[in-house]
C-alpha cells in the first residue's frame, strides 16, 4: 500500500493543510486549518481503510469508540469524518494537540516529576472512563498519548479498542493469534498477551501504563524487545518471579513451558533500573508490572496511589454507568462491506448509535475494602488482538507551543504546590539518555522518523511543559515553585 500526501479536492476545499505531523501504520496526520470552524485540527487520512476485514474492523472501531469516549476531557475529540472519492480511504478530523509523549520523552529533560505525575493521573482518568464502560484500549503507548503545552493529556488511537460486553457470545475454541504477529506495540504488551493467553482482562491496559510510567522515569523504553520471545525474556529478567499459580492463572497452554525453557539470566529488578526516581514512582511501576493480571493495580487503585494522589479529585474522574459496545458485534469479524456501509451510514448521520447496557454504578475504591474484586476482573477471549500491519513508521511533530488555560488551573496550582512539598528527591529531569533506538525484527522494522528527535529543538524546555504551565499565572507563590524546579 502506498501512502502518499495526496488529498481529495473536497478535503482541500474544507481544510488548509499546514504541516505533516506524523505517519502511523495506517495513515498520515496533518496539522490543518478548518476553514469553516476556523480551528486548527489534526487531519488523519486512513489509507485503504477497508482493505480487508481486519483493517475494516479497525477503522470501524476507531471511529465508534472515539465517538463514545471523546466526551471525556482526556480523550481526543473526533470532530468529523469524511469519505474519500475512491471509497477506500477515509479522513478523520481531530482536535489538534502539540506533541505526543514519545516525542517529549525522547527529547530529554522536558518532563519534571510533577509533569510525570500529572500525565499519569490524566491517563488513569481516561482509562477509568474506558474501563467503566467495559472497554479496553489495548494499544497504550507513548505515541498514543497526546499532550498540549499545558501538559494536558488526550488519549488517541482507538483502533484496537475492544468491548468486553460481548463476552457471553464469544465462541469457544477460537484459533489463537500467531505470536510473531505481535509487532505493532510489542514493547507495551503484557505477559499474558505475549504468551497468547486465551482470556485477558483490563490488566492489559494497566501493564502498558506501567511501561509508560517507567519510560517517563528512565527516558527510554523499559522493555524494548526485538521479538516476542526477547520481549518475554526482558520482562522475566526484571519483574518479580511469578508463582506456578500466577502462571496458571493467565490460562495460556504453553506459558509454563515457554517460561521454563527461557535461559536463566541474573535478574535486574525494577528498582535497580529505575534509579533517581521518587519511591512512590518506583512503587507504582512495581505494582503495575506484575505478572498475574489480577494482582496488578486497578485504575481506581492507581488514582489513590501516593504517586498521583495529589492530583486525585473524584469530581474530575467521571465514569460511565453503562457498558459500551459498537453497533456491530465486536467479538466476530464481519465482512468489509458491513463495516464500510455502517460507517458511511454514520457519516451521513454524523453520529454513532451505541448500544448501552446499564450496569451497577462502580463504587469508588476504598483502601479498606481489600476483599472487593477489582473491576479489572472482567474477562474476554480474543483472537484478533494484533490487527497491526507490519509498519514503517515515521512521525514528525509540530513545535507550535500556543496554549490556553482552562478553569481548572487554580486547583491545579494548589496540587502542584503540594506535589512540590511532597517531592522528596526533587527534579530528576536530567536522567534520561534519549535512547529511542529503532529495534529491528526480521523484515518488519519499527522506525521513528529522525524528525521526531528535532521536536522542541529550538525551543527552550522552559517554554514548553514547564511547571509554570501547570499552575495559574500571576500567582506570587508560583515564582518560588518555579525557581525550585
Ligand atoms: N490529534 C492529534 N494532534 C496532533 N498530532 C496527532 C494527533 N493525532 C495523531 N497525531 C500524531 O500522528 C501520529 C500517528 O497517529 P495515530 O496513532 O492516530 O496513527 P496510526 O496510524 O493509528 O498510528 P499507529 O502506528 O500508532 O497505530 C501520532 O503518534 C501523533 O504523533
Amino acid at each position: 500500500m502506498k501512502m502518499t500526501d495526496d488529498v481529495d479536492a473536497h478535503i482541500h476545499e474544507k481544510f488548509e493543510l499546514q504541516k505533516r505531523l506524523g505517519k502511523g501504520a495506517y495513515g498520515i496526520v496533518w496539522k490543518a486549518y478548518d476553514k469553516r470552524s476556523r480551528e486548527t485540527v489534526a487531519l488523519k487520512k486512513i489509507f485503504d481503510a477497508f482493505r480487508n476485514p481486519t483493517d475494516s474492523q479497525r477503522t470501524f472501531r476507531e471511529v465508534m469508540f472515539l465517538q463514545e469516549f471523546g466526551k471525556h476531557p482526556n480523550v481526543i475529540k473526533l470532530y468529523n469524518i469524511f469519505r474519500a472519492d475512491n471509497d477506500r480511504d477515509i479522513y478523520l478530523a481531530f482536535e489538534f494537540m502539540e506533541a505526543d509523549l514519545h516525542n517529549v520523552i525522547k527529547k530529554g529533560s522536558i518532563l519534571k516529576d510533577v509533569h510525570k505525575q500529572y500525565i499519569m493521573c490524566q491517563l488513569f482518568r481516561a482509562i477509568r472512563f474506558l474501563h467503566s464502560g467495559n472497554v479496553l484500549h489495548r494499544d497504550l503507548k507513548p505515541s498514543n498519548v497526546l499532550l498540549d503545552a499545558d501538559c494536558r493529556v488526550k488519549l488517541a488511537d482507538f483502533g484496537l479498542a475492544r468491548s468486553l460486553s460481548s463476552l457471553e457470545d464469544y465462541p469457544e475454541g477460537q484459533k489463537m493469534p500467531d505470536l510473531t504477529e505481535y509487532v505493532a506495540t510489542r514493547w507495551y504488551r503484557s505477559p499474558e498477551i505475549l504468551l497468547a493467553a486465551k482470556r485477558y482482562t483490563k490488566g492489559v491496559d494497566m501493564w502498558s501504563l506501567g511501561c509508560i510510567l517507567a519510560e517517563m522515569l528512565i527516558g527510554r523504553a523499559l522493555f524494548p524487545g526485538s521479538s516476542t520471545i526477547n520481549q518475554i525474556e526482558r520482562i522475566m529478567n526484571t519483574i518479580t518471579k511469578p508463582s506456578r499459580q500466577d502462571i496458571a492463572s493467565i490460562g495460556s497452554h504453553y506459558a509454563a513451558s515457554v517460561l521454563e525453557k527461557m535461559p536463566q539470566r541474573p535478574r535486574k529488578p525494577l528498582d535497580l533500573i529505575i534509579t533517581q526516581s521518587q519511591t512512590a514512582a518506583i512503587d507504582m511501576v512495581q505494582r503495575l508490572l506484575v505478572f498475574a493480571p489480577q494482582k496488578r493495580l486497578t485504575v481506581e487503585q492507581c488514582l489513590v496511589h501516593p504517586y498521583v494522589v495529589q492530583f486525585h479529585n473524584p469530581s474530575e474522574e467521571p465514569t460511565l454507568h453503562y457498558e459500551v459496545y459498537p453497533p456491530l458485534p465486536d467479538h466476530v469479524q464481519l465482512g468489509i462491506d458491513d463495516y464500510r456501509d455502517r460507517l458511511y451510514e454514520m457519516i451521513d448521520e454524523q453520529k454513532a448509535s451505541f448500544k448501552r447496557i446499564q450496569h451497577d454504578k462502580i463504587r469508588p475504591f476504598s483502601p479498606k475494602d481489600k476483599s472487593r474484586a477489582p473491576i479489572a476482573q472482567a474477562e474476554c477471549s480474543d483472537t484478533d488482538y494484533d490487527t497491526a500491519r507490519s509498519l514503517q513508521k515515521s512521525t514528525s511533530m509540530d513545535k507550535n507551543t500556543s496554549s490556553s488555560h482552562d478553569s481548572s488551573t487554580g486547583t491545579l496550582r494548589e496540587r502542584a504546590q503540594s506535589a512540590e512539598s511532597r517531592t522528596s528527591k526533587g527534579s530528576n529531569g536530567d536522567m534520561r539518555n534519549g535512547n529511542g533506538s529503532a529495534i529491528s525484527n526480521g523484515i518488519k522494522q519499527r522506525r521513528r522518523s529522525i524528525e521526531r528527535s528535532r521536536l522542541f529543538a529550538n525551543i527552550k524546555p522552559s517554554k514548553i511543559l514547564h511547571p509554570h504551565k501547570l499552575i495559574s499565572r500571576g500567582d506570587k507563590d508560583y515564582e518560588n515553585f518555579e525557581k525550585k524546579y
